[in-house]
């Protein structure tokens, strides 16, 4: 425009020093060729332009100040270039714009966000339809053919609904992608607005300038005089305008270049964009499988629940149809139950009735009570007093027949004689061996079981006894025959009971047993304990044992502290004429334990003795001697029992077989006491004056039990094998003989003389005896050394405590 008024203008130049001919179209040439390389064709048509021009401006350097002054005409040709590349810049922008700039991004956006918007509708759906099926009540499928493969179909269900998962993130993935680049597109878009502003602002200022120029210009010429100085000034904002426009050529180069960034960077998100259409397209396609694969599914879902409804259905009609029938019956029930009701009316109101009555009773009943109670209790009374005159009498009853039966039982025992002799055989056993020797010889008649039959050297032999025992019969048979010899001994009897036989006939096996089967011995005490107790309101009894041996004649204790010492047998010295042991040992005795405590202790005795026992005890006599006491607590009368329970010395002959030394001695003594023991029961048999005691340590010993009122048992083992029968033939003989000499109470043979001991060894049947019912076998066996369960077994080592002696 026009310069300020009082502004100092420059002085006008020489053509020489005139910048432009030389510097602004040369510098504008340069600037052009070195900053705008890529801008080709658009340079050559500015050079083309701006060529003509300078030629103009050259041809008009005569003069510059007039209107047609080449420096204006430069200028203006400037100006139309500049204002040419401007538009040509805009159009340029514009192209890029419409080429690849945001319109098409943006609709490509819109068109990926409509695509997802459908897709995640799409999506929506299908979850609101899974939604709906699993919201569906699961019928009950038990047993149901299809619910493996409904289960199956779930699996694959809920495996699609995974991968609709991960597509959906990846789908967001992209979306996010495609959201960053959209944003960067708008940046860039609003980058370029930006610019085109500014160059719209530089477009505006530069052609304000060029305006204020040609009103300077014009002014310059109608002022001619100062026009030299204003050219100057002109040629001074020229140059100013010059670097202006390289400046804002260099920010359109830098423009440029950004646009070309910004083309590359829409290129690779071009690119991206395609690999996400790609995407997409695999997804939609994955998706569109996947609803296929939901729809099969579903249809079979659907089906199976068809098919399911279908058996809900069925099974609610068979339902219905069984509850109709049931509701029938339960009517018909009703029916009948009703009419129950109506007859049980009537009985309910009987029943009331009787309540009722009841009821009136029972208010009455403690006043009825108290006077039948007052009744009873007067009836019990007088109850009471009769029983008690009645217990009186029975008392009286009982005592008379006690005594009744005590004369009845002593009277059956003198009936049945006092000495009584009975036989048991024992069975073959392992020790008598196998052969004709070890074959049974002794037989039976079945029609009377006192008779023994006896085949010796083929020739039959049979005997008669009180009682004989087969080897079939037990140890309580045997007991029994022998228990009321046992209880009269409660009595104050003298009981004597002997168990005779040679060795191995079963002697100690009848006397003692075995701790599993007992004999004689433990059984009379148990008997005895028993009988005690059962009298024990009336009488009070004191049981002692003492146990003794009798061995080639000498009489040891085998209960004292001193065995080895031989006792002596003497009179009482108070004149009674009863015997005594000093220093045989009593103990007292309560129960079974204590008996076989004092077992025990009289066995250690003998084993510290004797080192062959075995041997020895069937060489001695044992003696097991039971005494009971008793006081009748009423009357004080006192009564004395003894019972002996002897085991004796085998009975065989030694002396036959030429046995020499003790063997000779033992024999010689044995067969002596076993003669005077036959002596003795011959005597008292037949009655005699004079009964031959003193004759052998035993009778001696047992003299008070073998005489007056006492009552003995000869028990005689029998050995049944062939190879014994000499042995058997001699026992019974024996057996035999003492039973003989009794003919009754009244009519005693009173001549039998004493046995000596050869008769005792050699006696001879007096008649021969009827035919055996069964022919005996015979066999051969070894001797009787082996003795399990002998008698003196019992006395086996135990180291139990010791008795305490009465
Ligand atoms: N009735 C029976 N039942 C079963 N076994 C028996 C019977 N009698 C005896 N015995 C057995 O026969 C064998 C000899 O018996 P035991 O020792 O009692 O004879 P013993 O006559 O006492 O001999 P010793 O004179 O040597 O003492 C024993 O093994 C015994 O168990």
């Amino acid at each position: 425009g026009e310069p300020e008024p009082g502004m100092a203008r420059p002085a006008p130049a020489s053509p020489a020093a005139r910048p432009f001919p030389h510097t602004g179209p040369g510098r504008l040439r340069t600037g052009r060729g070195k900053d705008t390389p890529a801008g080709g064709d658009e340079d050559s048509s500015a050079r083309s332009a701006a060529r003509p021009a300078l030629a103009q401006c050259r041809a008009l350097s005569v003069d510059w100040a007039g209107p047609g002054s080449p420096h204006r005409l430069y200028l203006t040709v400037q100006v139309e270039n500049l204002k040419e590349k401007l538009i040509s810049q805009a159009q340029e922008v514009s192209r890029l714009r419409s080429e690849l700039g945001g319109t098409d991004l943006e609709k490509h956006r819109d068109l990926l966000m409509v695509e997802n918007e459908r897709l995640r509708q799409e999506m929506r759906r299908c979850e609101a339809e899974l939604q709906e099926l699993r919201a569906k009540p699961a019928a009950p499928c038990t047993g149901c053919e299809h619910s493996q493969e409904s289960a199956q179909l779930r699996d694959k269900l809920s495996q699609l609904q995974l991968e609709v998962a991960e597509n959906k993130g990846m789908l967001s993935e992209l979306n996010l992608e495609v959201q960053q680049k959209t944003d960067r597109l708008a940046e860039v878009e609003l980058r370029l607005k930006d610019c085109l502003a500014e160059k719209a602002q530089e477009e505006e200022r530069l052609s304000r300038r060029l305006r204020d120029s040609h009103e300077t210009i014009a002014s310059l010429r109608a002022q001619s005089p100062p026009v030299k100085y204003v050219i100057k000034t002109v040629e001074v904002e020229s140059s100013k305008t010059t670097q202006a426009l390289s400046e804002s050529q260099a920010h359109n180069q830098h423009l440029q270049e950004q646009v070309a960034m910004q083309r590359q960077v829409l290129k690779e998100m071009e690119q991206q964009l395609q690999s996400a259409h790609q995407l997409t397209a695999q997804l939609r396609a994955q998706i569109a499988m996947y609803e296929a694969e939901l729809e099969r599914a579903h249809g079979q879902m659907l089906e199976e629940m068809q098919s399911l409804e279908e058996d809900k259905n069925r099974a609610i009609e068979e339902a219905f149809a069984r509850a109709q029938v049931e509701m029938k019956a339960v009517h018909e029930n009703l029916a009948g139950v009703r009419t129950n009701l109506l007859t049980l009316q009537p009985a309910l109101r009987t029943l009331t009735n009787d309540y009722n009555g009841l009821k009136r009773q029972v208010r009455g009943f403690p006043l009825l009570l108290q006077e039948a109670l007052k009744s009873v209790k007067a009836e019990i009374g007088q109850a009471i007093e009769e029983v008690n005159g009645n217990n009186q009498e029975l008392l009286r009853k009982y005592r008379r027949e006690l005594q009744l039966r005590k004369k009845c039982h002593n009277e059956l025992v003198r009936l049945k004689g006092n000495i009584r002799v009975i036989a048991r055989v024992r069975p073959v056993t392992k020790e008598d061996g196998e052969g004709p020797e070890a074959t049974n010889a002794v037989t039976f008649d079945p029609d009377d079981d006192s008779i023994i039959h006896l085949l010796h050297r083929g020739k039959p032999v049979s005997f008669e006894l009180d009682k004989v025992f087969s080897p079939r019969a037990s140890q309580q048979d045997v007991f029994q025959e022998v228990q009321a010899l046992i209880t009269s001994c409660i009595d104050g009897f003298n009981v004597c009971i002997f168990a005779y036989g040679q060795t191995g006939a079963g002697k100690t096996y009848t006397m003692e047993g075995t701790p599993e089967n007992p004999g004689i011995n433990q059984r009379a005490l148990q008997l005895l304990f028993s009988e005690v107790q059962e009298k024990a309101s009336d009488w009070e009894y004191t049981i002692t044992v003492s146990a003794a041996e009798i061995y080639n004649e000498a009489l040891r204790d085998l209960l004292g502290q001193e065995p080895q010492e031989k006792l002596e047998i003497r009179l009482c010295p108070d004149g009674s004429g009863q015997l005594y042991v000093p220093g045989l040992t009593e103990f007292r005795v309560q129960s079974v334990d204590d008996i076989n405590k004092v077992f025990e202790f009289g066995h250690t005795n003998r084993t510290t003795e004797f080192t062959n026992l075995n041997e020895h005890s069937s060489r001695s006599h044992a003696l097991l001697i039971v005494t009971v006491r008793g006081v009748d607590c009423s009357t004080g009368l006192r009564t004395t029992g003894k019972l002996n329970l002897v085991d004796l010395a085998g009975s065989e002959r030694v002396g036959k077989s030429g046995a020499e030394g003790s063997r000779l001695r033992e024999a010689q003594h044995i067969n002596k006491s076993l003669s005077a023991l036959g002596d003795v029961i011959a005597a008292l048999r037949s009655r005699q004056g004079h009964v031959p005691f003193r004759n052998s340590k035993l009778t001696y010993l047992l003299q008070d039990s073998l005489s007056g009122d006492s009552k003995t048992l000869m028990v005689v083992q029998v050995s049944p094998v062939e190879k014994n029968t000499s042995e058997t033939l001699y026992s019974l003989k024996f057996a035999e003989r003492v039973r003989s000499v009794e003919l009754g109470p009244g009519s005693r043979r009173a001549e039998l003389g004493s046995w000596s001991s050869q008769e005792h060894l050699e006696w001879e049947p007096a008649c021969q005896t009827p035919q055996p019912a069964a022919r005996a076998h015979s066999a051969p066996g070894s001797g009787t050394t082996s003795r399990p369960g002998s008698i003196r077994r019992k006395l086996q080592p135990s180291g139990k405590s010791r008795p305490v002696p009465v």
